[in-house]
């Protein structure tokens, strides 16, 4: 038997031990271990049940993704066999959870008769996440033993749930304490079971209860989660999954969710998902940031700039448990800062979501000034002020002089160069870029940007706060606009360009949200405030390449004075809630074609998609080929958490793996050439998008 799975006996039980750092992962070697030691143990007549934990500490984290992509997921014995063979056990079997029960390790569970579980374990089936379904019994084991509407709800959002609700919807028999080994507990349940002479139980025997829910539960589920999952594949096929085991023999069930699950697997989908989850791990590796390097201590933090986004930054650490100084030098700001922070925090309560001592709890970490003096011991200091150049310098010159030696001095700038702030200070290895995302609090996202001077022991510091404050960071280098900033600007580009081409806002946004963004870049700049977007253009004049007609239409609007949502009229007129077109927009376009030269023209909808996602594309493999981003991930990474990519397509680079990089390069080159000295401006496509498309290679080999 491989060592993958260690097999012992003492009395009349027999053990199997998943042994395969570091979360057990289910390969083949530990799925041939585990049919090897069922076989044994159920042709050894001494042993009269069966226990399966783990050796290593965690029960089992699932199915080992790596072998979806490979395809060695299909090699033998395959999941669903092995967790039939221990199903159909005549002996009893105990799984003994501590740490995760994910995925197949939660579905090699649900095949056991009982399960004991510490109150630390998480037991869930998350695959929807990575765009499959439970497909080693999961959808037809847990609507037995848990009922159809936990079973549902569990599946199709894949949120795992606790030891103590497991126990509570029924697929947990046992609850022990924390420090109760598991293992002990579960041999100790498996002996009470031998003195009742429990029965062995086979999931088929169990009858699914369709009855006690209304005819139409099904229908209204799916409008329930036709938002959340709008674009998605997997949810649907995880519903009808778990309808089929409403309606079939066990063996039947296990059959057609096998046929659901083939149809996820090699989905683009599938892969887009499941490249964002190694993506996920691959950012956390930073090159020059070794994996021994110290972090160093943080406990007290500081935010200067009580804002939006300062506000927000604070929230972060708050909820985190981090004693947090927010500083602003109007006191005024300051009051109304805190008063926002108060307000969202008693909104969340009022929604059940904090409880009244927790808020006062969190409002308790936060202390005020408008002396820099009062900061001088603060391990973390973000600095969220005004976004001018002169200002952020002046901060960071007080910070330096009043800041221990040691300190994180960080930036939340979103245009400005960090590497010229970290120069207004005499340490600038202790300068990083941290680029939070509005609204701070809620946003995952988190550029982290690596200044030329920044030390590997601050990245590394900051990427432990960043975990801590539940954020994806990602680590950048600096460039105007960073990765996604920069990447926006190409694709808001041509979008504003279209317009005075030819095509309407309504065009642009419906191309769009019908790709899968939730909304359209009009729609965006009108949320955003396109007046936002003209500042940051007279403030970096060098963005438009000497193109006179760069972002005419914002102009326009500008000039008149509607900046969007915010004065009720921008490339839409607000009526409250109601949105309409303007009809302006297009004399204005009109207006500006005409200055500019520009021949206006129906645009069909592809044009519409390729000219704003393509350049979009080319800007990315820039900024890897000037090594800004470490990896074509890390550019998906961003544009899925931070500017509302579909998680579906796994990203803009992934897209344009999955699409080929071949049709990305005679596309640019096609508007290249029809779109004359336009074309020849902005439509060069990068060498290394070149380069891999003649070499046949993606994204990934970068
Ligand atoms: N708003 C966004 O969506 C967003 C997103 C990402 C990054 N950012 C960046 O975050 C920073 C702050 O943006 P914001 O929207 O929160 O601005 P804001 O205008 O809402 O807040 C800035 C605050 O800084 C205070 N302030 C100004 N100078 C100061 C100083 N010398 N010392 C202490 N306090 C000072 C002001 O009183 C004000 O309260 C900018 O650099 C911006 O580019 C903004």
């Amino acid at each position: 038997m491989s060592d993958s799975v260690i097999y012992k006996t003492q009395g009349q039980i027999a053990y199997l031990l998943l042994n395969s750092a570091p979360v057990n992962g289910l390969g083949q070697a530990v799925r041939q271990g585990l049919s090897d030691g069922f076989a044994q143990a159920s042709q050894d007549n001494t042993i009269k049940a069966i226990v399966v934990g783990s050796n290593i500490g965690p029960f089992c984290g699932g199915a080992d993704i790596a072998e979806f992509s490979a395809g060695t997921f299909a090699d033998k014995p395959l999941l669903p066999q092995v967790f039939n063979q221990i199903d159909a056990s005549s002996k009893p079997v105990i799984a003994a959870i501590d740490g995760l029960a994910l995925g197949g390790g939660l579905e090699l569970a649900l095949a056991c008769d009982y399960r004991v579980a510490t109150n630390k374990a998480k037991l869930g089936l998350p695959e929807v996440h990575l765009g499959i379904l439970p497909g080693a019994g999961g959808t037809q084991r847990l609507p037995r033993l848990a009922g159809i509407a936990n079973a549902l709800q569990m599946i199709v959002s894949g949120t795992p749930v606790s030891a103590q609700q497991a126990q509570q919807l029924g697929f947990v028999d046992l609850v022990v304490k924390e420090g109760e080994d598991v293992i002990t507990a579960a041999t100790n349940y498996a002996e009470q079971l031998l003195a009742q002479q429990a029965p062995a139980l086979n999931c088929a025997d169990m009858p699914v209860d369709r009855e006690s829910l209304p005819s139409d539960y099904f229908a209204e589920f799916r409008k329930s989660i036709e938002r959340k999952t709008r674009g998605f594949y997997a949810p649907e096929r995880c519903i009808q999954a778990v309808e089929a085991a409403c309606v079939l023999p066990l063996v039947d069930g296990l059959k057609k969710e096998g046929e659901l699950f083939l149809e996820c697997i090699n989905t683009p989908q599938a892969r887009a998902q499941q490249h964002l989850f190694f993506a996920e791990r691959a950012a956390g590796k930073v090159p020059g940031v070794a994996k021994d390097t110290q972090a160093r201590p943080v406990k007290k933090v500081a935010v200067i700039g009580s804002g939006t986004m300062g506000g927000g930054i604070v929230m972060n650490f708050l909820n985190a448990g981090f004693a947090t100084t927010m500083l602003d030098l109007n006191a005024q700001a300051l009051e109304r800062g805190v008063g926002v922070i108060r307000k969202n925090y008693e909104i969340t309560a009022k929604k059940g979501k904090l409880t009244g001592q927790q808020v006062e709890q969190r409002m308790g970490l936060l202390t005020t000034s408008t002396q820099y003096s009062d900061i001088q011991d603060a391990d973390l200091v973000i600095e969220a002020v005004f976004e001018k150049m002169d200002v952020k310098k002046a901060v960071f010159k007080t910070l330096d002089e009043c800041c221990k030696p040691g300190a994180i001095l960080a930036t939340n700038t979103s245009t400005l160069d960090v590497n010229e702030i970290a120069e207004a200070t005499s340490r600038p290895q202790d300068v990083i870029g941290l680029h939070f995302f509005s609204p701070a609090n809620v946003m995952r996202l988190l550029e982290v940007v690596r200044a030329e001077k920044t030390s590997p022991d601050v990245i590394k510091t900051v990427l432990g706060c960043a975990a801590k404050i539940k954020k994806l960071p990602v680590v950048v280098g600096v460039c105007f606009g960073f990765v996604g900033n920069r990447m926006l600007e190409p694709y808001g580009r041509e979008a504003l360009r279209l317009l005075l081409e030819g095509a309407t806002p309504e065009q642009i946004d419906r191309v769009l949200t019908e790709f899968g963004f939730p909304m359209g870049f009009c729609s965006m700049i009108d949320l955003a405030g396109n007046d936002i977007s003209y500042l940051t253009r007279q403030a970096h004049p060098e963005v438009t390449q000497g193109d006179p007609s760069y972002g005419a239409l914002v102009d326009s609007l500008y000039e008149l004075g509607h900046y969007g949502q915010k004065t009720g009229c921008g490339f839409y007129q607000y009526n409250g809630r109601d949105k309409s077109a303007n009809p302006d927009v297009i004399t204005l376009a009109e207006q500006a074609a005409f200055k500019h030269g520009i021949t206006r023209r129906e645009i069909s909808d592809q044009e519409v998609l390729e000219r704003c996602l393509y350049p979009l594309i080319n800007e990315g493999a820039l900024i890897l080929e000037e090594g800004i981003a470490a990896r074509a991930s890390d550019c998906d990474l961003i544009y899925v958490n931070g500017y509302g990519f579909p998680a579906w397509r796994g990203g803009p680079m992934q897209y344009a793996n999955e699409i080929g990089l071949t049709n990305v390069l005679n596309a640019l080159n096609k508007y290249k050439e029809q779109l004359g000295e336009y074309g020849e401006r902005w439509f060069k496509p990068a060498p290394l998008l070149q380069k891999l498309a003649t070499d046949g290679k993606s994204f990934n080999a970068v």
